[in-house]
């Protein structure tokens, strides 16, 4: 994507301040290494890969904000990708929000991605900024899915849950980021939930509850959220395979 299509100005938050506890004990999860890079430095590259992105914002676990900025000033970025490290919160969206207070003013397309999927192509990037500049407020790659979903009543952990419905496959999409919003929109979503209390597993959903419009473009495999151990295996194997494709 050209950068000539400004005056958008496109930013990328990047939560990276959870502790993966589904990924077991260790460092924060966005420290832990892929193939000897940490996997934070492989997201904010997957950002930095698109010509539209200038600035990228890394939420940091709270502790760890001086290591991330060491980490971000040993790695090399594109020139053109300005960064900027703040300190998150307890949960990912409170570390959103404090990602989203640090944009510069001239920034108006935001896109929000996660540290834990390190390997998302570029093409989904700048296939969500596109569909953001033509003027979706809000926008979330995501897949169809592979497995039946059921709806169960939870029980107390080990015992059986009762099914309560099958919900119909085709209309399903098992979303991923990065999320693209129109900077506004993103804001005030944040906002009324700050003051209504309700939260969201990923910000588009807080965008639903504004009643704004969120439309999903395609995502890809290669986005997948490394969250529990076997998670690591696969990315350490998608970028061995990238390694032997293209010497990247
Ligand atoms: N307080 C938090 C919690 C999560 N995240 C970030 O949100 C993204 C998606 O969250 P998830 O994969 O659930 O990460 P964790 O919360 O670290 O995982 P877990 O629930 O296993 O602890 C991650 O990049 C994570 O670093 C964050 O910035 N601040
Ligand atoms: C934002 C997200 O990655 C979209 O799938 C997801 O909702 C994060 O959820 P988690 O509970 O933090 O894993």
């Amino acid at each position: 994507m050209s950068d000539e299509s400004r005056p958008y100005r496109t930013a990328a938050v990047i939560p990276a301040a959870g502790r993966g506890v589904r990924l077991g004990p260790g460092v924060p999860k966005a420290l832990r290494t892929l193939n000897g890079t940490p996997m934070l430095i492989h997201a904010v590259r997957a950002m930095a890969a698109s010509r539209a992105v200038s600035l990228v914002v890394v939420v940091a676990p709270p502790d760890g904000a001086f290591e991330v900025k060491n980490l971000l000033d040993e790695h090399a970025l594109p020139e053109r990708t300005d960064y900027l490290v703040v300190a998150g919160g307890d949960t990912r969206q409170e570390s959103v929000r404090l990602g989203l207070d640090a944009l510069a003013d001239n920034i108006n397309v935001v896109l929000v991605h996660d540290a834990a999927r390190p390997l998302v192509p570029v093409d989904t990037v700048d296939a969500v900024i596109e569909a953001v500049r033509n003027g979706a407020p809000a926008v979330v790659p995501a897949l169809p899915l592979a497995d039946t979903v059921k709806e169960v009543e939870p029980q107390a952990k080990g015992e059986a849950e009762p099914v309560v419905a099958t919900p119909e496959r085709a209309r399903l999409r098992s979303v991923q980021t990065p999320q693209g919003f129109d900077r506004d929109t993103l804001v005030r979503a944040h906002e009324t939930v700050a003051v209504n209390g309700e939260g969201a597993t990923d910000c588009a959903g807080l965008v639903e509850r504004l009643g704004a419009p969120v439309v999903v473009v395609p995502g890809h495999e290669e986005a997948f959220k490394v969250t529990r151990p076997l998670d690591l295996v696969l990315a350490e194997a998608v970028l061995a395979r990238r390694r032997a494709n293209d010497g990247f």
